[in-house]
């Protein structure tokens, strides 16, 4: 096959970040995916509807002319969230889900939720309202180790969080363990997870052996390849649980290589190449348009898209770096590599 032609995809994991990045974060989303679910870990994040309304008009100011583009947006989570606030994002209509981050698990998480029990009333609401709940999926105890985090949280709240609250829909995002896919298989239907193209390509090996890698770090952290193989079964499979969500998460150069790098790949200027190129080296070209196009749709009770994107087989080299913010630049994920897929006819 050397031409591929799919229903346009949607991004069910996005960081946009906010100011001068959105120049080159907006379009290199826009140029491909139809939506995208927003992530809210500004500085400060995004905690009320008012400020999810105002991040949307900033991102939309950034959309390219003839780009047709919806950023879905969401609400962070604290310790202060009330269900008054919940009622106000459900009854908006551009708020389509809330974003768990454990207080110290990743990039901006600093305002997290530092006891989850705390929330249960919140997520009572959600489940009442029916708001989906997002989940950065990582305990932040110091005495577990950093590739126990996910299932560990998995077991100490994810399970309690979804007995206590049947109704309630859950994304597992950028999921990293056969636990995790373990976790979302044994769940009813209304739990589902994202997966990353970082974590479908590449394992702990690629970002530590020969050298370390700091563009290959992200968090939930690469894990050992057997989970790799179990991540890739899960994309691949068909199951209506598993979906395209790149957590593509912009950092400028120098904030990653340093001696205490930040988390995080950016990958969308690329995406549905990377993807593209991982679903055909597995032989399963066939199951990309589910991953990327329908699956997420459904589970968040929105339309597919009706429009297509083309994608050609054609050698396509990610560029050593591109630029980002003021005089910034950025290394992209797999920058240097080639992707055995192009896209050549956006959005139509
Ligand atoms: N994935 C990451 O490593 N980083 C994300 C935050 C997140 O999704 O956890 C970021 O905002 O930089
Ligand atoms: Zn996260
Ligand atoms: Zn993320």
């Amino acid at each position: 096959m050397s031409v591929l032609e799919i229903a346009t995809p949607d991004d069910w994991h996005l960081h946009l970040r906010d100011g001068e990045a959105l120049r080159y974060t907006v379009p290199a989303t826009s140029r491909c995916f139809a939506r995208a679910i927003v992530m809210p870990n500004l500085k400060p994040p995004v905690t009320t509807v008012a400020d999810a309304a105002a991040y949307r008009e900033r991102i939309l100011a950034h959309l390219p002319e003839g780009h047709a583009f919806e950023p879905l947006m969401t609400l962070y989570l604290t310790d202060r969230t009330t269900p008054e606030e919940i009622d106000a994002a459900a009854d908006s209509d551009f708020v389509h889900a809330c974003k768990l981050y454990p207080a110290g698990a990743t990039t901006n998480s600093a305002s997290g939720v530092s006891r989850i029990e705390n929330l249960y009333r919140v997520f009572e609401r959600m489940e009442e309202r029916d708001l989906p709940l997002l989940v950065h999926g990582e305990v932040t105890e110091c005495g577990v180790d950093i590739f126990d985090r996910e299932q560990v949280f998995i077991e100490r709240h994810l399970i309690p969080v979804r007995d206590r609250f049947p109704a309630l829909r859950i994304v597992l995002e950028h999921i990293t363990t056969a636990e995790a896919v373990d976790f979302v298989l044994s769940s009813p239907a209304n739990v589902g997870a994202t997966i990353t193209p970082q974590h479908l390509l590449y394992n702990r090996n690629d970002m530590l052996v020969g050298g370390i890698r700091p563009h290959l770090y992200c968090l939930p952290i690469l894990k050992a390849q057997r989970h790799q193989g179990a991540l890739r079964e899960a994309a691949i499979s068909g199951n209506a649980k598993f979906f395209l969500g790149t957590d593509s998460a912009p950092h400028e150069r120098a904030t990653k290589e340093t001696a205490c790098g930040c988390a995080g790949c950016y990958s969308a200027p690329f995406a549905i190449e990377l993807y593209a190129t991982i679903f055909d080296q597995l032989g399963a070209l066939d199951r990309l348009e589910g991953f990327a196009s329908q699956f997420g749709a459904d589970f968040y009770r929105l339309p597919r898209n009706t429009g297509m994107i083309r994608l050609e087989r054609a050698g396509n080299t990610i560029p050593a770096s591109l630029p980002y913010a003021e005089d910034g630049t950025i290394v992209p994920l797999a920058a240097g590599q080639t992707l055995d897929w192009q896209l050549v006819t956006p959005q139509h």
